[in-house]
């Protein structure tokens, strides 16, 4: 499932981001590549480590914590910390897979990589290029989305991001485990929930509520891989 997360920073809250950013030290992108990634990505990141990354790192954390489509879509068992990149003067990251596992610097967890997501953090207007292409069962799509709109998408998928022809494309790129491995189990849910929601909000009294809830959490209970 590929979804849009509309506004988790305003574009005052994105632009305050982004201005950090611009004073960050960043690092050829190549140093934190897989082996197979390694020739296609040109770009730069800040490192893991890089206290600007932890700091902006923990508000995009607490942000999302209170997202809502977040959490339904998601399911988040585990989120690994945020990372930042900078795309310039031609940088792009040729097609790839995002690698399986992931481990938690510092104490170790190992965390799969169901979803990945994209905050994006520059005004679409102020460069070229740069879309995130994105090949799934349902085709190739290409996102470019407002400063502060975020798009999540199965961890599975191939990708890709274009070219960056003219200024600067600024981003955050983070990966979730989710309590449920399978996307079309994560779909399914988010549909029935998305679907209680709506019926709780038209009719509150509506008997249907209660079990239709119950079948949600027992699927969950099925699903949840954790
Ligand atoms: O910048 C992006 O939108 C995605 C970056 C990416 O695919 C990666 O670093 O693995
Ligand atoms: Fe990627």
């Amino acid at each position: 499932m590929l979804l849009q997360i509309p506004q988790l920073f305003s574009p005052e809250e994105a632009r305050q981001l982004r201005e950090t950013l611009e004073r960050a030290q960043w690092r050829d992108g190549r140093q934190t590549a897989g082996h197979l990634a390694q020739s296609v990505k040109r770009n730069e990141q800040l490192a893991l480590d890089d206290p600007i990354a932890i700091q902006l790192g923990e508000q995009i954390l607490a942000r999302l914590g209170q997202n809502p489509l977040f959490i339904s879509a998601a399911l988040p068992a585990r989120v690994l910390p945020p990372r930042f990149n900078r795309y310039a003067g031609g940088g792009t990251y040729g097609n790839h897979i995002d690698n399986a596992i992931f481990t938690i610097p510092g104490n170790g967890a190992r965390v799969r990589t169901d979803i990945s997501s994209t905050l994006f953090l520059s005004d679409p207007d102020s460069y070229d290029g740069g879309e995130l292409v994105i090949e799934d069962t349902y085709g190739v799509h290409s996102i470019k989305l407002p400063a502060g709109h975020m798009v999540v998408y199965p961890g599975t998928s191939l990708h890709r991001v274009n070219p960056v022809t003219r200024g600067v494309r600024y981003a955050s790129f983070f990966w979730t485990q989710s309590l449920v491995a399978l996307d079309v189990q994560r779909r399914t849910l988010f549909e029935l929930d998305t679907a209680i929601q709506r019926l709780t909000a038209d009719h509150p009294e509506h008997p249907s509520i209660s079990q239709l809830t119950g079948v949600y959490h027992n699927l969950l209970r099925l699903w949840s891989t954790t």
